[in-house]
């Protein structure tokens, strides 16, 4: 924990599930000395090596009993998948009282219906981070049930800006933000793969073709932070008449690139509440 680091609780974190996003959650909060590793207790299904390589590589505590993890946790962190939620959340009936707080990460399972499968009324904040949590430059959205004390906001509002920026939305709009920025990393790094690839068929070395492109992705981002300026204005900029760039982009419209993108951000946000709905 760093020297400057205040605890923003005194109280204990839970965290059922010990997957990439756990991960990526741990090492944001330990980077920014928010609360202390040995506070913070990983749980998971029966993959105990996985949680040996947590306790290894962060000091947090874990744990093969969720039951004591869900009783002990002043607040209790739910990061399994939606299918295996039902089934652990009704597992948790009676375990888990009004007074913890519950911050669920869990892709479109509902604030209500996490209440009813652990059949308590308890406050419950349901967000969506990213896996960029592990550099603390998440985008989450997140939203509370009619439970939550305005404190218990605070708190976890104080928890996820530490892995990034926050957002309180109406519950309805976190399966777009699911699909958005849930899963936006992975379509950034699905381009990044494409640029670089193109680099390497081109003749570049691999490394260099690395390197360009990722240069390339923190200026453009930089670019439209630093400027606010719409993406099409620098696009334009870019893009001299009869040029490179407008040669390449005919090549991006002729693959529909825009359609393509929107389809997917759309069909995500569907899985989503899909997901919701399925796993009822
Ligand atoms: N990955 C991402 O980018 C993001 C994921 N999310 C959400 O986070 C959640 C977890 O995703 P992710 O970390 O990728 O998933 P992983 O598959 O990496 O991890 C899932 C974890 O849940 C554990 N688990 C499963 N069932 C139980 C149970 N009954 N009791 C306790 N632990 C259990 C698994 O344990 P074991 O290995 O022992 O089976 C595993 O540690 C999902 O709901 C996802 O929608 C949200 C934002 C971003
Ligand atoms: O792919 C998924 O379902 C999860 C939710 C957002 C990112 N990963």
């Amino acid at each position: 924990m760093s020297n400057q680091a205040t605890a923003i609780t005194n109280g204990r974190i839970g965290f059922l599930g010990a997957g990439s996003i756990v991960e990526a959650m741990l090492s944001g909060i330990l980077k920014k000395g928010l609360i202390q590793a040995e506070r913070m207790t990983v749980t998971n299904r029966n993959n105990l090596e996985r949680l040996e390589e947590l306790a290894t590589a962060y000091g947090v505590s874990t744990s093969t009993d969720k039951f004591d993890v869900a009783r002990t946790s002043d607040i209790l962190i739910l990061a399994i998948k939606p299918k295996d939620a039902g089934e652990a959340l009704m597992e948790l009936r009676g375990k888990v009282s009004p007074h913890q707080l519950i911050i669920s990460v869990v892709a479109g399972v509902s604030t209500s219906l996490i209440g009813e499968w652990l059949g308590v009324d308890c406050p419950i904040i349901r967000t969506m981070p990213n896996t960029s949590s592990a550099v603390g430059l998440s985008a989450t959205g997140m939203s509370a049930n009619a439970f939550v004390q305005p404190e218990q906001l605070t708190l976890a509002t104080r928890l996820f800006e530490a892995i990034g920026t926050v957002y309180e939305v109406a519950e309805e709009e976190l399966d777009i933000i699911t699909g958005l920025s849930g899963s936006g990393p992975a379509y950034i790094y699905y381009l990044v793969e494409a640029m670089m690839g193109a680099g390497a068929t081109a003749g570049l070395d691999r490394e260099m073709a690395r390197q360009l492109t990722l240069q390339t992705v923190i200026g453009a981002a930089t670019m439209l932070l630093e400027t606010r300026a719409e993406p099409a204005l620098l696009r334009k900029q870019v893009t001299s008449p009869g040029g490179t760039t407008q040669a390449g982009l005919a090549v991006l419209e002729s693959y529909q690139f825009q359609e393509a993108v929107t389809a997917a951000i759309l069909r995500a946000t569907e899985r989503s509440r899909e997901m919701g709905a399925e796993y009822r």
